[in-house]
């Protein structure tokens, strides 16, 4: 993974219910916990609450965590597309630092009222909440 300006936002405590059969992080949590992350990023990049997760790349589950650890998420943009934006996703132990999961390309696609590729704008990271969207979506039809 690239080095560079990652931001880590939020973090867990592994709990219980959190645990494999082997008593150690269960992948499912932590790609829940990824999935929903990475699309408020993208909700604050692109400006618009109506995104969808397009591609997962290559997942790479570096090391384990274990009950009572805290866990810190961390994503960064990496290309602004017309419609889509493709960011790098990392989870590390927030003590020690190191990386528990990296995933290289995670795309989102921004959508019309009408479910469709529409053009977000823009070109570069946000830093600021200047593009978070303030009233909530009607709910959108399937495309046939
Ligand atoms: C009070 C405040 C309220 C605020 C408000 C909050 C609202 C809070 C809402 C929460 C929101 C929850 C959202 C949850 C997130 C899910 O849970 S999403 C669920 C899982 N995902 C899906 O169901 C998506 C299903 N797929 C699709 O619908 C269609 O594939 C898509 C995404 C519409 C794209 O269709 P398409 O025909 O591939 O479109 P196409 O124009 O060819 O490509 C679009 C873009 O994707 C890129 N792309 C396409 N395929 C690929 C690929 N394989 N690899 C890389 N890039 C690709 C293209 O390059 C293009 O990018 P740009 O070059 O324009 O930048």
């Amino acid at each position: 993974m690239q080095e560079g300006n990652i931001n880590f936002h939020t973090r867990k405590w592994v709990r219980p219910e959190d645990l494999n059969a082997n008593g150690t992080l269960f992948g499912g949590s932590l790609l829940r916990w990824i999935d929903e992350e990475a699309t408020i990023y993208a909700i604050l990049q692109m400006g618009n609450g109506r995104v969808v997760t397009k591609l997962m790349s290559e997942i790479n589950f570096v090391s384990s965590a274990q009950q009572g650890d805290l866990i810190e998420m961390g994503l960064r943009a990496v290309k602004f597309g017309t419609t889509s934006l493709t960011m790098q996703a990392e989870v590390r132990n927030m003590i020690t630092r190191s990386s528990i999961l990296t995933i290289e390309r995670i795309v989102f696609v921004n959508l019309d009222e009408h479910g469709r590729p529409a053009p977000h704008g823009y070109t570069d990271i946000t830093y600021d909440r200047d593009r978070l969207p303030t009233h909530h979506l009607p709910s959108v039809p399937p495309v046939p």
